[in-house]
Parts: C-alpha cells; structure tokens; sequence
C-alpha cells in the first residue's frame, strides 16, 4: 500500500499520515486535486487530504473536487489539533516583528488573522501550496525578511526558527483529514478510534417549498443524528445547492436506506460519499 499527501515533507497531512499509516511508503503531490488523481491513476492507494478546520471551515477544493471530479468513496477519517507557529530563518531572528511577508497555506493564514493583524501590524500574508512548502520557500531565502506560518516538524524539516509558538487565533483548532481509495483496505486499531460516520450529498430539486425542511424530516423521525450539514455550489448556477449531511453512524441495512429511499421519493437525488471509521487524536 501506498500514500499520498499535499507536500512537501512536514505538512499537517503528512503528520496525519504519520499518523494513520506509518507502515507505508507515502508520496508528496503539490496540490489536493494532484493527490486525488493520483489515486485515480492508481499511482497511489490511498490519499489524504484536509476537509475541514475548526475555525476556517471545509477545505472546499476537497468538498469540490469529491462532488464534481472523482467517484472515491470516503474510507476514513483522523481529526487532528493543529498547532500554527511562527517561523523564520535563523538569520532573520532577531528581526522578526519587522517580516515584511507571510507565506503559508491560505486555511492557516485564515486562522491567524488576528495574530497577524496585532502582532506584526497587518503585515501582508500570502497563499502558498501548503504551510511545509512555505517553509521551505523561507528557508531557501534567507536574506529576506519573510517568515511562514507552519508545524513544529516543518521548522525542523527545513531549518528554520521558531518566532512566536501558537499564533492561531482561537485555542481549539482542528482539522478533519478524510482517507480516498478505490479499494477497501484495513484501518489500525487505535485508541483514538471514536465510531463511524456516513456521508450523504443530497440534490434538491430545483424551487419545490420546503424540500430541504422534508429531506431533514426523513433523518429526523428515524432519530439519525446529523453532526454536519453544508451547501456547495452545484456550479450550474447562482441559488443552485448540494447539501453534504454528515450522520454519526454506520451505513446500515435499514434506517439510512430508509431515509434515502424516502428522500429519493421527494424527487432529491441521493448520493452516499462514504461509510467510515474516525479517529480523534486529543493532543
Ligand atoms: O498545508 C498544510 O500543511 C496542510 O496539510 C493543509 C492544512 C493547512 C492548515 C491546516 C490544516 C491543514
């Protein structure tokens, strides 16, 4: 078995894999839907990739890419803390309240605004493929006065130093991490393991009063909880929505069927992302 990850070496999903499949072999792609295809090109296994933080919200490249481009099932999922720090060259150490740009990952730059605006006045943060690729963007530029928002292993990886520990915004930050393979494989046995979720998408049909509030009825009666809903865009125009319904259970042999068939009969269409085990790492 193989992995796949948004690179380079040391990002938050290369410490999720670290985490999940330390046995395997694992592969850095440049960009999410890089990694994606790769398990479609069957070049890797498995792939993992960030769907949603505590405080920026769903990674909608992941939530698009899922909807639009690939048929993957979603196969699992590690909720993990983030921790953001502060990073420069050791050469710009002593200089750094006077950074003049930030790179990182627009998710991590999002959760250190507020850092960003009252510790280093506004100073102008730009996106960059992951937070470990701006890392090593910084590292290769020790001259400038530039600084990247990334891990502990990144600072390390890549021989910077540690400005300020911490800079997100809002103590609780998280971020989900889902598991993409055509084929089934076997998750460890972990104590972090919590239970299983299941994923719906569910298309309305197109200005029917009340379909959304009958499609939450069919979940509703049945006592299936919903932990999550969201819209994306369908992209076919402004106003038009699919709703992703996360439900703290297993895909079973009768109360989800039931709940599909039933919304399926609302004229809504109904498509199961995936039925899969989650883990929850604390610390
Ligand atoms: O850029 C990374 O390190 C990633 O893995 C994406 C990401 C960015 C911010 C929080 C969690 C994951």
């Amino acid at each position: 078995m193989k992995t796949g990850y948004l690179g380079p070496k040391a990002t938050f999903t290369d410490l999720a894999v670290r985490e999940m499949f330390p046995e395997y072999p694992s592969v850095a792609y440049t960009t999410i839907p890089d990694c994606i295809e790769a398990v479609v090109n069957e070049e890797i296994d498995i792939a993992v990739v960030p769907l949603e933080n505590a405080l920026e919200g769903s990674v909608n490249i992941t939530l698009d890419y899922l909807i639009h481009e690939v048929d993957l099932p979603i196969r699992g999922e590690l909720s993990a803390p983030i921790r953001q720090h502060l990073m420069v060259h050791p050469d710009q150490l002593n200089n750094w309240k006077e950074l003049k740009k930030i790179y990182s990952h627009t998710h991590a730059i999002a959760q250190c605004h507020k850092f960003l605006h009252q510790e280093l006045n506004g100073v102008r943060a730009e996106g960059f493929t992951s937070t470990a690729g701006a890392a090593q963007y910084v590292a290769e530029h020790p001259d400038q006065p530039i600084g990247a928002i990334a891990n502990e292993l990144a600072a390390k990886e890549y021989g910077l130093a540690i400005a300020k520990y911490d800079i997100h915004d809002f103590a609780y930050n998280h971020t989900r991490f889902i598991f993409l393979s055509k084929q089934p494989f076997n998750l460890p046995i972990k104590p972090d393991y919590v239970g299983y979720k299941t994923t719906l998408m569910v298309t309305l049909p197109a200005d029917h009063s009340g379909a959304l509030h009958q499609v939450l009825s069919a979940f509703a009666w049945r006592k299936l909880n919903l932990i999550k809903i969201e819209s994306r865009p369908t992209k076919t125009g402004l106003g038009n929505y699919f709703f992703i319904v996360d439900l703290d259970t297993a895909l079973d042999d009768v109360l989800i069927p039931g709940a599909i068939a039933e919304i399926e009969a609302l004229n809504c269409h109904v498509k199961v992302l995936g039925s899969y085990p989650y883990y929850q790492l604390k610390k």
